[in-house]
């Protein structure tokens, strides 16, 4: 049966309008002021906006890292992010040197298909960039619709590749119209630091941000960028911490070169102290990049408001802190990296930002949904809401405030970064290709239905 969304206010990246909304299966098929249907089952969005689906675009679900696994996989995950008002995640799919992209391929699909309750697609994970891997990549950009291809700078004797893998790489993504994604630490010189606060007996969480300085972050993205820009490719700097990476993606920028950057939710709201909590609570805060001083986050808001980054990922990489984060007591570099935060990307950024008139509403839109579909292959079925558009449609109540906790949230996992934290807004109901999956704040998906997105080749937006 069709479905009648009436009386909400539409917002896309470039628009906000009252209008009915009409969906046909799994996609809109009309949008109009007082839509004469008979036939079509009414949904009443009186006083709620119809934001189109979050999108998240870096996700690590069910992965292996810091000698455990996350707490929360596909199913887990992606039912987390539906309650938060994503519709859309991409996962990074690991790879290792000598396995084939095809058998890394297979076994994130297996961890994908038949668990994700939305749409999803994959990134790839490049390890080493020889002459069977640079040819395997055809396949994988033209046939599996994978068309984002990252590289880690950092993670040294684990994940690390070196600057031929990086330069080779962004010569093929060229060729073949594919997105290079960078974590931009210098993992060698933070290497060094971790052996120098190690052998001073420096093993507590705050060591974690004191080894990874700004400036390995910084020199890391310009790094990158000049590789870049020596290939003639593009490039896409995953979770921006800091002023010195912004300062280089600005000026690359300002350059003409096709350079993008992400932000996440915890770098514009948590900062550094929290590593310094008692009773190794600081471990909820380790990520990598870590959390910077506090003043960086107005210059993250406002390059998300002046665009020099462009979207907002949630870089939801969760552990347990009982059993998980706790294998770095004594020893700061076995604390699992990563955090929780796949559920409150978006509440977060709508309150965070739009209420509090850091970025428009219409930006909200764009950095949450809109650019990730677009740099990421899938608009206009995607990040939007128009005639022909996925009916991946959130209906938010802006007028409600909630406070994040652990004892509410539906992450499979035992804190939250932002407990205590009050949001405004609320999302009441999500629609992921025409089906709900949240209704009046209850789940109503299924897993499995969540379908693998097979996304088209980079674009200059
Ligand atoms: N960011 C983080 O600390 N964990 C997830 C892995 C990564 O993105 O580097
Ligand atoms: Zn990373
Ligand atoms: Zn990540």
């Amino acid at each position: 049966m069709k479905k009648l969304i009436q009386g909400g206010t539409v917002v896309t990246a470039a628009d906000t309008y009252q209008a009915d909304v009409l969906i046909d299966g799994e996609s809109v098929v009309a949008i109009g002021q007082k839509l004469d249907v008979t036939d079509a089952e009414v949904i009443d969005a009186s006083g709620c906006y119809l934001f189109p689906g979050g999108i998240d675009p870096h996700t690590h679900l069910d992965m292996p890292f810091g000698g455990t696994t996350t707490a929360d996989d596909f199913e887990t995950g992606t039912r987390a992010a539906a309650f938060g008002g994503t519709t859309t995640i991409i996962d990074f799919c690991l790879t290792s040197k000598g396995q084939t992209l095809n058998d890394a391929i297979k076994i994130w699909h297996a961890k994908a298909d038949h668990k994700a309750v939305i749409d999803y697609g994959f990134h790839l994970m490049i390890a080493e960039a020889n002459d069977s891997v640079l040819q395997q990549l055809e396949q994988v950009v033209n046939e599996e619709g994978i068309t984002s291809l990252k590289v880690f700078m950092a993670y040294k004797n684990v994940f690390q590749a070196d600057d031929e893998t990086l330069f080779k790489t962004l010569i093929r993504a060229k060729e073949l119209g594919a997105l290079v994604q960078v974590h931009a630490e210098n993992g060698d010189v933070i290497d060094y630091l971790i052996k120098e606060a190690l052998e001073k007996g420096n093993t507590d969480p705050i060591y974690h941000a004191h080894t990874r300085p700004p400036v390995a972050e910084g020199e890391a993205t310009g790094r990158a960028i000049a590789l870049t820009a020596l290939a003639d490719s593009q490039l896409y700097v995953v979770h921006v911490s800091c002023s010195e990476a912004v300062q280089r993606i600005a000026e690359a920028r300002e350059r003409g070169l096709n350079v993008y950057g992400e932000t996440c939710p915890q770098y514009l709201t948590l900062d550094i102290t929290s590593l310094e909590k008692p009773d190794f609570e600081g471990a909820k805060y380790v990520w990598s990049p870590p959390l910077r001083e506090k003043w960086n986050q107005e210059v993250l808001w406002s390059a998300l408001k002046n665009g020099i980054l462009q979207t907002v990922g949630s870089d939801q990489c969760s552990f347990n802190f009982a059993g998980q984060k706790d294998l770095g007591k004594g020893d700061f570099t076995k604390i699992p990296n990563g955090g929780p935060l796949i559920e409150d990307r978006f509440g977060i950024l709508y309150s965070e930002g739009a209420h509090k008139g850091r970025i428009s509403l219409n930006q909200f839109v764009d950095i949450t949904s809109t650019k990730s579909a677009k740099l990421f292959g899938m608009f206009p079925k995607k990040g939007t809401i128009a005639v022909g558009s996925d009916a991946d449609i959130v209906i938010f109540n802006p007028e409600v405030t909630r406070t994040i906790s652990a004892t509410t949230h539906h992450m499979n996992v035992d804190y939250n970064p932002f407990e205590g934290m009050e949001v405004h807004g609320e999302v009441v109901s999500v629609l992921s290709r025409g089906t709900y999956v949240i209704r009046d704040k209850q789940f109503v998906g299924t897993a499995g239905n969540g379908r693998f997105i097979r996304r088209n080749k980079f674009k200059r937006p």
